[in-house]
């Protein structure tokens, strides 16, 4: 490592029309998937579990073979590379440190199999250990560090082979919540540091959202939607993604009548809910729909914002500056809501939201969703 950025010497990776099927019978792990990282880019791989996000990674690292399609650096097919020969420094879930090693010849494997010489070898781990502030433990046993400093020797490892490209499978995943923080900044200080290109595979939609610069999320190994975080967390495309990107209230309904623009009004819980419709089809008077609406988009007293769902709040649990409380509709139907303003369990809420705020999607059923593929961990 030598403390400069490394040279540029790609632009984009592509995964193209990449399938992998494990068994002969049944769907496969990916679908012809195409994705592209471009050089400087943080990528966010997300779904639920058994998308298909690690197999894509996986293929990327030559883990997996392909069963069809082809992965490209630039013009240079790279699939029918080993491991070692496509240059990625790797992090996984489970660290995959050999225990038996120091924290030193940890970080020096990478480079060891590069057949670079020790003192080199050496130097090289050293730098790496420094920049994920490790290098005081080099002479340990990974036993003898915590979860999160085992997790810094990972990084540190994938580091010290001066990657271009950082593959990272749920790195943090095994921390605990105060260092998950910690180590997401430590993440993307190193991303901005070293002027990597990551692609991080997560199924928790905060961290992807606070890492990457874009998102990019997979249903059943096929794209659903990619974009920036802000797009995908404003506009996403389906009430499945809208279920990954925070909408914890996806229930179903039926139109009612549309209105000029994406206005649509939709029957649910006794009563009529102006919302905005994102599937970009037509939908007919009496169709069924599913409604997305983000906890923090409700208020306490509809008041004027155009809709007004009545609520007996159930469970109320503070936390800190605000309450998140769940409630239920008339129709038995469970709410979630986040609200600053002083809510009793046994209320009755009258809730507003605004129609932008209400996403309503052409899909009958909030089966199939982010919600109901719901994420594990
Ligand atoms: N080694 C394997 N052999 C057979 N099937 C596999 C293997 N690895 C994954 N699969 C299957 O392929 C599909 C995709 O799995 P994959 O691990 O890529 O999903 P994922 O989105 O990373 O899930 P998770 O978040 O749980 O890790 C799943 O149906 C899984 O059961």
């Amino acid at each position: 490592m030598t403390g400069t950025k490394p040279a540029v010497t790609f632009e984009r990776l592509s995964m193209r029309g990449v399938t992998r099927q494990y068994a002969k019978a049944g769907a496969p792990a990916l679908a012809e998937l195409d994705l592209d990282l471009e050089r400087g880019e943080f990528v966010a791989l997300l779904g639920p579990s058994g998308c298909g996000k690690s197999t894509a990674l996986a293929c990327l690292a030559g883990l997996q073979p392909l069963t069809s399609g082809s992965i490209w650096l630039d013009d240079t097919r790279i699939d029918t590379l080993p491991t070692e020969k496509r240059g990625f420094g790797m992090v996984f879930q489970n660290y995959a440190l050999f225990p038996h090693m120091s924290v030193q010849r940890n970080v020096e494997f990478g480079l060891s199999m590069r057949g670079v010489p020790k003192a080199q070898r050496q130097e090289g781990a050293l730098r790496a250990l420094r920049l994920v502030q490790l290098h005081e433990h080099a002479a340990k046993l990974p036993s003898q560090l915590s979860g999160g400093q085992q997790q810094r020797v990972a990084i540190a490892r994938a580091l010290a082979i001066e990657p271009e490209i950082v593959l990272m499978d749920e790195p943090l995943s095994n921390l605990d919540a105060a260092l998950r923080i910690e180590m997401r900044t430590e993440i993307k200080r190193l991303y901005q540091e070293r002027g990597l290109t990551v692609l991080y595979v997560t199924h928790d939609q905060e961290e992807a959202l606070s890492l990457a610069t874009r998102l990019v999320v997979l249903r059943k190994g096929v794209l659903e939607q990619t974009g920036t975080p802000q797009e995908v967390y404003t506009n996403p495309v389906s009430a499945y993604v809208a279920g990954f990107m925070g909408y914890r209230n996806l229930f179903p309904a039926q139109v009612e009548a549309t209105g000029h623009g994406d206005a649509v009004g939709v029957r649910a819980h006794g009563t009529v809910i102006h919302g905005s419709h994102r599937s970009g089809t037509t939908l007919k008077p009496g169709a069924g729909v599913t409604v997305a609406i983000r906890p923090e988009d409700f208020v306490v007293g509809s008041g004027a914002t155009g809709n007004s769902v009545k609520a007996v709040a159930e469970v109320v649990e503070y936390h800190g500056r605000e309450l998140s409380v769940r409630a239920r509709t008339g129709d038995d139907t469970v709410l979630h809501l986040k609200t600053d303003q002083p809510v009793a369990a046994g209320a009755v809420l009258d809730l507003g939201v605004v129609p932008e705020r209400v996403l309503v999607y052409a899909e009958s059923s909030a089966s199939g969703t982010g919600a109901g593929e719901a994420p594990h961990g």
